[in-house]
């Protein structure tokens, strides 16, 4: 880990949810009105929050089988209830973390071009970035069913540096859980980590990347000469 490390990139690659969006109110809502509706016991907020990271698929199936079973086939239609209910809630109670807005326009300033890279699927990214209204500030948006693979794969932050015409290795990514390192390490690209976001429930200080984060706007500090 290099706590202080800079670089100088040549684009922003950002998580979504624990990174840019505080997200887990409507997840944990999405995810308790689904259980409410297939007759299974309610999950903590705790519990989802540490379900949360490797796209919708994987939360509906641990909402369903932590300590119990579930067949596929529940599986798979309880993935249709959950996006029914989150469609309805997405971004109901989202929050926008505090410097993200700064941190976004000041990037923009420097002239750099920024994406999302999120796990989440695209017919909820898209319209959530719109309504924070911070969809203007990105030139691409690689989300969880844009590839057949998710995070912690490389593909996703690859496809997001082709379209952004930046090599892997002349973009930072800035992330909050292993899923973004891992996918950074392995694109050959520094990473940055908030402390605050969603790290399945690992503590993100033992997770190696290049620096962690307090608050979104310390990206400031990571960027730049030494
Ligand atoms: O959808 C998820 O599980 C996590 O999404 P993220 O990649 O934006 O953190
Ligand atoms: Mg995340």
């Amino acid at each position: 880990m290099r706590g202080d490390a800079r670089f100088a990139p040549r684009a922003v690659l950002f998580d979504l949810d624990g990174t840019l969006l505080d997200t887990i109110a409507d997840l944990a809502d999405a995810a308790n009105l689904m259980l409410a509706e297939l007759a299974r016991p309610a999950r903590s907020l705790e519990e989802i929050h540490s379900f949360v990271g490797k796209g919708i698929p994987n939360l509906v199936r641990r909402c369903l089988t932590d300590g119990t079973h579930a067949g596929e086939d529940e599986i798979d239609a309880a993935v249709g209830v959950f996006r029914r209910h989150y469609a309805v809630v997405n971004g109901a109670r989202t929050r926008i973390y505090p410097g993200v807005v700064e941190l976004l326009e000041r990037l923009r300033g420097h002239g750099l071009p920024l994406a999302v890279v999120t796990n989440k699927a695209e017919a909820f990214t898209l319209p959530l970035l719109e309504r924070m209204a911070i969809a203007h500030h990105f030139d691409t948006v690689v989300s969880g069913d844009t590839l057949p693979v998710k995070k912690p794969d490389p593909a996703m932050l690859h496809l997001a540096c082709a379209r952004l015409g930046v090599p892997a290795g002349q973009a930072l990514m800035v992330g909050d859980s292993a899923n973004d390192a891992f996918a950074a390490r392995d694109a050959g690209m520094p990473v940055l980590l908030v402390r605050y976001g969603y790290s399945e429930g690992m503590p993100v200080d033992s997770i190696e990347c290049d620096g962690l984060l307090s608050t979104a706007l310390e990206v400031l500090d990571h960027i730049g000469p030494a």
